[in-house]
């Protein structure tokens, strides 16, 4: 489990931020994750904004919303540049599905840690492809901290870090859930895999 480097106790006006991720494959828990961290800053009293893609539409508009139903409230943004103007004077700042936003993803949570902010980024390591989902390898490069979590894999059981696509659909972005992915091992996957 992640231990949060700082949580309530620092004095605001010299804190330094940073940045957290957490990633892997879809069913691993990354929502749950980052909901239990911002639970946690909200007990300590910290003043949290959370935000996502508006694409993601998939459980709520506005809340972003695990596979089994935890849900926080969230501002769903266009564009990575509108959580600058949105997230105002929180100490901590959550987004959720961060492998939707373009590039300009990874100066917004630059500028947010280097004005003290606390930033929990959560997202998709690789696509159905089983190759890196931009622009999250950069968000791992630049973060102090990298959590990577793990799903069951759906055919052995074993430990999956791979989103298998059950359609043959070949277009990156596929919003979807149990029907139409399903978390799998590496052998699992590979053995399966559509070329
Ligand atoms: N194959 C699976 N492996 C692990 N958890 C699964 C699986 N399929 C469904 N779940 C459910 O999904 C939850 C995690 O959901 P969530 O945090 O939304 O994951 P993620 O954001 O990584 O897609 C688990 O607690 C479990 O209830
Ligand atoms: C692998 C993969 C996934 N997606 C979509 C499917 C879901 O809508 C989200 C991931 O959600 P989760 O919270 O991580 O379960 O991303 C996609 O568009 N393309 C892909 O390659
Ligand atoms: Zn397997």
């Amino acid at each position: 489990m992640f231990i949060e480097p700082f949580i309530g106790a620092k004095n605001k006006k010299d804190k330094k931020g940073h940045i957290e991720v957490i990633c892997g494959s879809m069913f691993s828990g990354k929502t749950e994750e980052l909901i239990r961290r911002l639970n946690r800053a909200l007990i300590a009293k910290q003043k949290v904004e959370i935000f996502k893609p508006s694409i993601d539409t998939r459980y709520h508009d506005l809340d972003v919303v695990s596979h089994n139903e935890n849900a926080i409230r969230s501002t769903p943004v266009n564009f990575a540049d509108d959580i600058i103007l949105l997230a105002g004077d929180c100490d901590v700042v959550g987004i959720d599905e961060v492998q939707f936003f373009d590039n300009q993803i990874i100066n917004v949570a630059n500028t947010l840690a280097n004005s003290g902010k606390r930033v929990i980024l959560a997202g998709l390591d690789m696509d159905f492809e089983g190759k890196a989902f931009e622009p999250m390898p950069q968000l791992l490069a630049i973060a102090e901290y990298v959590t990577k979590v793990h799903a069951i894999c759906m055919k052995c059981g074993d430990l999956a870090s791979y989103s298998f696509r059950l359609s043959d659909t070949k277009e990156k972005v596929v919003l979807g859930e149990k029907e139409s992915y399903e978390a799998r091992c590496r052998k699992c996957y590979y053995e399966d895999k559509k070329t």
